[in-house]
């Protein structure tokens, strides 16, 4: 819901602790841009909840919702919003978490508005800005912080990147055989 919110929990991490991503966006309408960036840390076995929560919309219930991400174990936010994009650049504001923007792309401009509104943040209010929709490098940055701390996390980091260079090796080796 863009006025209030709608939250769940997910992931399968061994933890029996709550969630340690918080993935937030401006509206409903952001739900299936958003959702890669569940999907991915939800196949790393990192717990996440999820929000709709507009800055603009309900500036006071987001307030409440961001301060109290620290104290329920929350280590970092992944903030997705299309068109003026506020509310990556207000999460990052009322909290000392780090915060992931993920520019939205629609409206007159297509993105272009909101890519500039996240990335362009005054110093000292930092928002790590991935690329249009791009949802998945956001949980992907989101697990490679977490994995500085969790060794488990860091391996399964090194066999994902792995599949890249086996996938490069296996199509240079159909090719090579094609040639043959
Ligand atoms: N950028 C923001 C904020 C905000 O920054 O607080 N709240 C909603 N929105 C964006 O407005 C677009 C249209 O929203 P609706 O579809 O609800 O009209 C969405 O992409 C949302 O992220």
């Amino acid at each position: 819901m863009s006025q209030g919110k709608s939250s769940q929990s997910n992931g399968s991490s061994s933890s029996s602790a709550g969630p340690r991503v918080a993935i937030v966006y401006g509206s409903p309408s952001d739900t299936q841009t958003m959702s890669k960036a569940g999907a991915t840390l939800e196949r790393f076995g990192v717990t996440y909840e999820e929000v709709s929560l507009s800055a603009h919309r309900a500036p006071r219930t987001l307030a409440e919702w961001v301060g109290q991400l620290r104290e329920r174990g929350i280590s970092i936010v992944i903030a997705g919003a299309g068109l003026a994009a506020a509310l990556p650049g207000a999460v990052a504001s009322m909290t000392t978490l780090p915060v992931i923007g993920v520019p939205i792309s629609g409206g007159a401009l297509d993105g272009m508005d909101s890519m500039l509104a996240i990335a362009q943040m005054p110093p000292g209010v930092p928002v790590a800005t991935v690329g249009l929709n791009n949802s998945t490098n956001a949980a992907i940055l989101a697990i490679q912080i977490l994995a500085l701390g969790d060794p488990d996390l860091g391996l399964k980091l090194a066999t994902f990147k792995d599949e890249f260079e086996q996938a490069a090796a296996d199509s240079l080796a159909d090719v090579a055989a094609a040639r043959a």
